[in-house]
């Protein structure tokens, strides 16, 4: 006998949780949103936001760095204590205002984590809750990384409140998280070195363009580690040693002042017990679903960065939740299209992506270009004495319309979503072409790196 019945039960608040449950209230459902930790979930308190305010700082203090002797003589003061109370003000207020805001529209909340009891019914702290319908969106956290001394790293979510920045950090992970941890640290004035296992950093992005990012990081003092993994961490004194392991198996240790894991997230499932149940996972511990977002059970969906659908990225979660909203509140039998989805990593300078890749676009037997150029010597690389500036565009030339783009260096960040227009509505390339974009805009170079 269940304590309390629900018609939806979601699991998670973060921003995909939060907007399944306010479309069911909305839509007139009794509703209840479980969460374990603090509401909001990981891009408004560990992800997306927190990490903008340090990179907005970091990316001020690198473009300063950019023009030392050309016109700065020196660089600015920081204080990385005021930062963070700065960050706090973005982060801190969330898990009240977020729960205020579900309990004022009549969602009932729970702060604690549910394990499933019978494919209906969750365990919330001792209560037992029971949906007809029930949404999993709980999202990811740091993989555990299973090395002797593991208890020594910091996550990249304990990287965001760190009460000082160390003089000299290790980052283990060459990812989005470790790339971005790696360029906030460094612009900031802790020397930087990165384990990764790659050959490149960022190595789901171009490869070509990861290379430049990677030499431009190592001029200006990032060291690297590169085909390698870090293997042991052991305490010495305040600093700590990280053992290294490159792909010949040669170990070198590392010392340094801390350590970040990076390595890596997995979906937040394991307290769900969704085995008990029979809810299918993949080999990513992923959550499986259709492309409706349905589970192996006919009752129970997921999405946001716990479900095998889509890339784990807000607005993918938040796109997922418009598609379920409709399907199980208005009716529609949406089904989830993501191609193409642009993606970013606020390094710095910053990469960006979408679309067919340059591999795919080598595999395919369709007519296609490939625009590739590094353009440090373009005015919108010069105005800003850029340390790089590259694109690669894939062009169907029988079609005459862009299928993929690949950017680094400035306004790379912005620049893609305009490219992701041109890719999603097909404009044809020499229609582009003719037109005129305000001058001298990032967006001023599309017209160039068509040509190029
Ligand atoms: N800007 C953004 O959009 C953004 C930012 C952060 C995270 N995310 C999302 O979060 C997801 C997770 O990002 P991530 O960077 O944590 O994961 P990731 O999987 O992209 O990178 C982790 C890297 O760590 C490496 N690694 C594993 N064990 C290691 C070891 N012992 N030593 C050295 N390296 C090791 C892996 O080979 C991998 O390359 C991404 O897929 C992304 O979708 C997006």
């Amino acid at each position: 006998m269940s304590d309390k019945q629900y018609e939806v039960i979601v699991v998670g608040a973060g921003s995909s949780g939060q907007s399944v449950a306010l479309a069911a209230v909305k839509a007139g459902k009794s509703a209840a949103l479980i969460e374990g930790r603090a509401f909001g979930g990981t891009c408004p308190l560990r992800g997306c936001d927190p990490k903008l305010v340090l990179h907005a700082a970091a990316e001020a203090m690198y473009r300063v760095e950019r023009l030392l002797g050309k016109g700065f003589t020196g660089k600015p003061d920081f204080s990385w204590s005021d930062l963070m109370e700065w960050k706090r003000g973005f982060t801190e207020p969330v898990p009240e205002s977020s729960r205020a805001k579900m309990r004022d529209n009549g969602i009932e909340t729970y702060q604690d984590y549910a394990t499933f009891i019978d494919s209906h019914t969750l365990d919330v702290g001792g209560t037992r809750l029971r949906g007809e319908i029930i949404v999993l969106a709980t999202g990811m956290r740091p993989a555990p990384l299973d090395i002797p001394g593991n208890e020594y790293l910091l996550t990249s979510d304990e990287f965001l409140e760190m009460d000082d920045l160390p003089a000299e950090m290790v980052v283990v992970g060459g990812g989005y998280i470790g790339t971005e941890t790696a360029h906030i640290a460094h612009a900031l004035g802790c020397q930087v070195t990165m384990i990764i296992t790659e050959d490149e950093p960022l190595d789901k992005f171009d490869h070509d363009l990861a290379a430049l990012l990677r030499q431009a990081d190592e001029d200006r003092g990032i060291q690297y580690q590169i085909n390698s993994k870090a293997t042991a961490v052991r305490k010495a004194g305040d600093r700590f040693e990280v053992d290294v392991e490159d792909t010949a198996g040669q170990t070198t240790t590392l010392r340094t002042d801390r350590v970040i894991h990076c390595a890596g997230r997995v979906p937040n499932t394991k307290r769900l017990q969704l085995d008990k149940v029979g809810i299918e996972t993949d080999e990513k511990q992923r959550i499986k679903v259709d492309d409706g977002l349905r589970t192996n059970l006919d009752h129970v969906y997921a999405l946001g960065d716990c479900a095998a659908s889509g890339l784990p990225l807000t607005p993918v979660g938040t796109y997922a939740a418009s598609v379920l909203n409709d399907n199980l509140f208005k009716g529609a039998t949406r089904k989830v299209d993501y191609y193409p989805i642009p993606t970013v990593a606020f390094a710095l300078p910053g990469m960006a992506s979408v679309g067919m890749t340059a591999r795919e676009a080598e595999a395919s037997d369709r007519n296609l270009s490939v625009h590739y150029k590094v353009a440090n010597d373009w005015f919108h690389a010069r105005h800003r004495n850029a340390a790089v500036f590259a694109f690669k565009l894939i062009v169907d030339d029988d079609r005459d319309v862009l299928v993929g783009a690949h950017l680094l260096g400035p306004g790379a960040t912005e620049l893609i979503n305009l490219l992701y227009l041109v890719i999603r509505q097909e404009i044809p390339t020499s229609e582009i072409k003719r037109m005129i974009f305000a001058y001298p805009t990032a967006a001023s170079t599309i017209t160039s790196m068509l040509r190029a």
